[in-house]
């Protein structure tokens, strides 16, 4: 057995030599490259804000450019939030409409089209090349790597699911959406060739101004799925405007994700694609210093990036306003609507004073959503124009229940369309998953053997990185240092780090210098790191969705992976769930698992997640059953408090306090 995992690991490395760096490979972290923005970068001197619209013109005050009656690109998709007719947007804010309506057309009027958006920020703050750091290292770190392997073919087959009212035509090119010259540029540099299945989907859909909860597997580049059009509906709208001497900012778009690090990464992304659009990204995320973040805020912020804790601290110090919100993404949405969560994301959304849903445009996203979520947004208000498909007053609300969960998805969306990439929580083909019955003494004797293997294959350095999932930050600390200990440089990250601690040894990882990174949770959402072969789940975590998250971190972009799982009788609640996603994901289902998988649901175990009868791939305001509030999750009006999610140990995961996920 031993020797298959030998071979298997081998098998992967070699893979992922073969298929190459990722479109955006860099071995510089993205918190790397923010420092390098933000520290290293000549301070521009201090400016006053500058809209978007105003920022690519001449110094003289130009007016703007006669709407454009270029016809050429009438066929190409534009963004419907608001285009305006005639370049002006002004006074079309308050309607339930706002955003929703256009088809296309006037918005590209502005400043006389895309093509006459010559980029750049205003001439006082000088905008930082976002790809000039990534192509140095490139160079040097990935000689002779293209983005040529990356097998996108992988992703052509899954089944995709939409459903909605009047769902906008998926696009098969970039150049079927009219995102304009400078995002188009941006593509280019980024070396994306075709968009992705979610994100030929989401695009249109989003550029149409609908909500969206759109589910795709890990690494199958959601970012730029939310980002592309959030950039475009922002060169195409008003200005962002803030007051004459106020010391608040208004940003038009608001990005939030669940951890330091994701924010760090997204906020890397989004200034790449809206590179010398004249649209400005910037990041806000606890533990660093609240100054630094200040500074760049009032420097003028069109994309806000942050996680909620330091977003509610910026609320309450009257530096940032959420009046002019019009774009509300959530990276991570069911992560962001789950109990540890919950609090500050009601607060951000309802109580502060981001405009209702309806009047914003929502997007939620993940590789994972429980179907909770999927019917609250059905039941409570997202059903369509005329408002509820059913109202919430009869069911009982416990707060920490998931039912909680589903009425917070539903207070964000208005009318919108479900789309999945495949199964909702399913894992990609392309990542191996294997799965060892290991007892807890014999685990790191286990993992020194997977390590020497890597070893001895000759594929351990740079380009083969192995990320090793712990359940707590004292293990993560204490295996850390055995791993070390034993010749193999590692390094690790988990919520009791200082975040210059975290952002080292994420650096560290990615640069090759300690190939192995120790992680506990916090590390299992959303990274994308380059040439991460392999990820061993040394503690399995309680959830089917985490476990699908963490091995997401390999397989990335079209790149195949390894995923390695030590399972023993702590996990028996994953074993049915587990086996289900390893069929699903046409793995090989040890006989041992599947033996575990049956024992344990002939006794009523079931992971909450996994629901048994699949929560996927469709949208569960077509499931006639929930939708008359009877059935399997509303029987019994015992406010969710038990039922299939008792067994499970809801909240087990993010919930318990010793598995603290840095969200602020
Ligand atoms: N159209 C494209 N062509 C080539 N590479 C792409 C394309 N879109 C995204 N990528 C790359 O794919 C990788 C994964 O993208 P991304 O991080 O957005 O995935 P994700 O779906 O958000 O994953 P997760 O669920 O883990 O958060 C990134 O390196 C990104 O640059």
């Amino acid at each position: 057995m031993r020797t298959s995992w030998a071979d298997s690991v081998a098998n992967a490395e070699s893979s992922a030599f073969a298929t190459g760096a990722s479109a955006s490979t860099t071995d510089t972290t993205a918190a790397n490259a923010t420092a390098a923005a933000v520290v290293s970068a000549p301070r521009p001197p201090r400016a006053a804000y500058v809209p978007p619209h105003l920022r690519n013109r001449a110094a003289s005050s130009e007016l703007p450019a006669t709407p454009s009656a270029d016809g050429s690109s009438a066929a190409k998709l534009a963004p419907g939030p608001g285009a305006p007719s005639g370049g002006s947007r002004s006074g079309g804010g308050t309607s339930r409409d706002m955003g929703r309506t256009g088809s296309g057309g006037g918005g590209r009027s502005v400043g006389g089209g895309w093509g006459s958006r010559s980029g750049g920020w205003d001439g006082r703050v000088r905008e930082v090349n976002p790809f000039a750091n990534e192509e140095e290292t490139t160079e040097v770190a990935f000689d002779g790597q293209e983005n040529t392997g990356i097998n996108f073919d992988a992703y052509e087959d899954i089944p995709v699911e939409t459903s909605g009212d009047n769902v906008p035509p998926p696009v098969s090119t970039f150049a079927d959406i009219d995102l304009g010259d400078a995002v188009n540029e941006n593509i280019r540099r980024c070396k994306y060739v075709k968009p992705t299945p979610v994100q030929r989907h989401a695009i249109p859909i989003l550029l149409a101004g609908r909500d969206l909860m759109a589910c795709a597997q890990t690494g199958s580049g959601k970012t730029a799925a939310f980002c592309f059009p959030i950039i475009s509906g922002i060169m195409r709208g008003p200005p962002s405007q803030r007051q004459r001497g106020s010391k608040t900012v208004c940003p038009p778009a608001l990005i939030l994700s669940p951890t330091r690090e994701l924010s760090i990464q997204i906020h890397e992304e989004a200034r790449k694609f809206s590179y010398q659009t004249g649209v400005r990204a910037v990041v806000a995320y606890g533990g660093a210093p609240i100054n630094q973040q200040l500074r760049d805020l009032e420097r003028g912020v069109d994309i806000l990036v942050a996680t909620p804790g330091r977003l509610v601290d910026l609320l309450e110090r009257a530096r940032v306003s959420l009046q002019n919100i019009r774009y509300l993404a959530l990276d991570e949405a069911d992560r962001m609507l789950d109990m540890g969560f919950e609090p500050q994301i009601r607060r951000i959304v309802e109580q502060m004073d981001m405009p209702p849903r309806g009047e914003r445009q929502t997007m939620l996203f993940s590789a994972t959503f429980p179907r909770e979520i999927q019917i609250a947004a059905m039941l409570f208000g997202i059903g369509n124009d005329d408002g509820p498909l059913m109202s919430p007053e009869p069911v009982t609300v416990l707060p920490c229940s998931p039912l909680y969960e589903m009425r917070l998805a539903s207070d964000f969306l208005f009318n919108y369309i479900f789309l999945a990439v495949g199964r909702v929580g399913s894992s990609t083909e392309l990542i191996v998953q294997r799965v060892e019955f290991v007892l807890e003494p014999d685990k790191r004797s286990y993992l020194m053997d997977l390590l020497h293997a890597q070893k001895v294959n000759g594929a351990y350095g740079k380009q083969a990185l192995t990320l090793v999932f712990v359940e707590t930050k004292k293990g993560a600390d204490s295996l850390e240092h055995w791993l070390s200990m034993h010749g193999f440089p590692a390094t690790s990250i988990h919520g009791d780090r200082t975040q210059q601690e975290r952002e080292r040894a994420l650096r560290s990882f990615k640069n090759g210098a300690t190939p192995i990174l120790v992680a506990t949770d916090v590390a299992a959402r959303g990274l994308d790191i380059p040439h991460v072969s392999h990820v061993i789940n040394f503690d399995l975590p309680n959830d089917i969705d985490d476990y699908v998250h963490r091995i997401g971190r390999t397989g990335r972009a079209g790149k195949s992976g390894l995923a390695t799982a030590f399972f023993n009788e702590n996990n028996s609640s994953l074993a049915r769930p587990l086996a289900e996603l390893m069929q699903e994901s046409s793995q090989e289902v040890p006989d041992w698992l599947s033996r575990y998988a049956t024992a344990r649901s002939s006794y009523g175990g079931r992971n909450r997640r996994s629901g048994g009868a699949r929560f996927g791939g469709r949208d569960f305001r077509r499931d006639s059953s929930a939708r008359s509030g009877g059935g399997e999750y509303y029987g019994g009006g015992n406010g969710y408090g038990g039922g299939p999610y008792a067994a499970s140990g809801y909240g087990g995961g993010y919930g318990n306090p010793g598995l603290t996920s840095a969200w602020d």
